[in-house]
């Protein structure tokens, strides 16, 4: 079955700035392989700075990379006609880190979410009206709140927000990027049961960028490790997590709990 999504020799430096005098480009991500199969739950694990938000920014064009190319259904994404690029922009999303960032203060938590309805679908706006509240109740947040402004909201309820405006296009690719590790456990529980619920129901693939391995035994099939920007491990997810790399071990050994001596 063709990936959703697959990288090959994916390679991003960025130039480094200084008014002094011009450095070499630094090289943050080194020849990544990488296939995202359609309905598969993938975890990226890696230190602070190893390359995790590059790597999905390259993934998701949102960034050109230095070098080697990315497919979406066997189609490179520099090759994509403004009718293929819309398709993918509606079927991958993303959430990001930082909410707040992500949403304009000045419109309507509604508004927000209504955003890609408007663009890349063709319902119309009494429809949209209704998948909003349909949206907002499926992660746990009053339709009434459609009528807030962002700064009326908490940063958890935004959280969420942005959450039902990436679910809003019912993409077949969900990028989390930590987007649920500030959320409060119980919230976390229920947001991870709707992706699970929308997983079995749609078959949508979800990418999961975390340091929560608990989050990772839960909800993925595979997982792979980045080290200064390369792979350094892909392995299956079973029950137990035996990460096999020595970064791999460093991140689990880092978050299990010290065994009482
Ligand atoms: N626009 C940019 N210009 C220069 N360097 C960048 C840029 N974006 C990222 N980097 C560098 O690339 C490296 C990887 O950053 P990236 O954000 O991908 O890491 P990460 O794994 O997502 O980290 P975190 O877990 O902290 O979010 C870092 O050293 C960062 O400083
Ligand atoms: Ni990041």
């Amino acid at each position: 079955m063709t990936p959703l999504l697959s990288a090959r020799g994916l390679t991003k430096s960025y130039r480094r700035q200084s008014l002094l005098r011009s450095h070499p480009p630094r090289q943050v991500l080194s020849e990544i392989n990488l296939d995202i199969e359609p309905g598969e739950s993938l975890a990226i694990l890696g230190r602070s700075g190893s390359g995790k938000s590059t790597l999905i920014r390259q993934l998701l064009g949102l960034e050109k990379p230095s070098a080697g190319s990315v497919h979406f259904e066997g189609r490179d994404l520099r090759q994509l006609s403004q009718a293929e690029r819309k398709e993918f922009r509606r079927a991958v999303q993303m959430v990001f880190q930082d909410s707040i960032g992500a949403v304009n203060p000045r419109h309507k938590v509604g508004r927000i979410i209504a955003e890609p309805l408007r663009h890349l679908t063709s319902l119309t706006s009494e429809q949209q009206k209704a998948r909003v509240a349909e949206l907002l109740s499926s992660v746990g947040i009053d339709p009434a709140d459609a009528s807030k402004f962002p700064g009326q909201m908490s940063g958890g309820q935004l959280q969420r927000v942005c959450i039902a405006r990436a679910l809003a296009t019912d993409p077949r690719l969900l990028v989390l990027d930590e987007a649920v590790s500030n959320l409060d456990i119980l919230l976390q529980g229920e947001i991870i049961d709707l992706i699970h619920t929308l997983r079995q129901k749609t078959g949508m693939a979800v990418i999961f960028i975390t340091h929560d391995l608990r989050l990772v035994r839960l909800l993925c099939e595979r997982v792979v490790v980045l080290k200064a920007g390369q792979m350094v491990e892909m392995s299956p997810v079973d029950d137990r997590l035996d990460l096999t790399s020595q970064e791999g071990r460093a991140l689990q050994d880092a978050v299990l709990p010290a065994t009482p001596r």
